[in-house]
């Protein structure tokens, strides 16, 4: 069977992301995963002090969870990523609860926000790429009802989305449009994440 990954170990993904897993082995890659178990707000609250940007941020973010795996695996190819979601100066993250799930559609009710999804490649505790793509979401404008009537149809897995969504279930009814790449707006670049797999000489394809 001819081989497309061409490293002689899996590809590590420092996320617990079952999309972000999916995406890659959908891609054919052999993957591996590991919670890079870094903390994300204190990262987070470093980045805001230094005045990053929502890319930044996500940049800042999957080079941590990258690099927190790779000092563990120095001899695999890692790969690091993360979402952020920016509407009009605001910062949103997954939500803790229904209710801030609510809170946070409510917000983007009627608005085009922007996803920054971010990756870092890291091998031997070093970063050796960087990838970045962003979207923009419009979404519709949803009365109270509409928001409550959304979430219980579309059940307790989009809390695990940075916007309180799956663009492809049922989030798809939230919106009035949509631009920029698929994988980007799932969690994962994917074009530019093989583009540097290529370069790395990971990809026989
Ligand atoms: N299936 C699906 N997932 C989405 C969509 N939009 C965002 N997501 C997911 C991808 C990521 O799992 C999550 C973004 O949150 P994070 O970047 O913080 O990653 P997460 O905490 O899930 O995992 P990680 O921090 O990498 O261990 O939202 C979508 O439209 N569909």
């Amino acid at each position: 069977m001819p081989a497309l990954w061409t490293p002689s170990d899996k590809l590590l993904l420092a996320s617990m992301s079952a999309t972000r897993l999916a995406l890659l082995v959908s891609a054919g890659l052999p993957v591996e995963t590991q919670d890079s178990a870094i903390d994300e707000r204190a990262v987070e609250h470093a980045a805001v002090h230094e005045g990053l940007d929502p890319p930044a941020l996500a940049a800042r973010l999957a080079e941590e969870k990258a690099l927190a795996v790779s000092r563990r695996h120095p001899d695999r190819v890692v790969i690091g990523a993360d979402q952020v979601l920016a509407c009009e100066g605001r910062v949103f993250h997954k939500p803790a609860d229904r209710p801030a799930a609510e809170a946070q559609l409510m917000a983007l009710s009627g608005r085009r926000h922007a996803l920054h999804s971010a990756g870092a490649l890291a091998i031997g505790g070093q970063v050796v790429e960087r990838i970045l793509g962003t979207a923009h979401l419009t979404m519709r404008p949803l009365t109270e009802e509409a928001v409550e009537l959304y979430l219980d149809l579309a059940g307790p897995d989009v809390l695990r989305s940075v916007g309180v969504y799956q663009l492809e279930g049922f989030g798809v009814h939230l919106f009035e449009a949509v631009e920029g790449d698929h994988s980007t707006i799932l969690g994962l670049p994917l074009l530019p994440l093989l583009a540097s797999l290529r370069r790395l000489g990971c990809l026989a394809l």
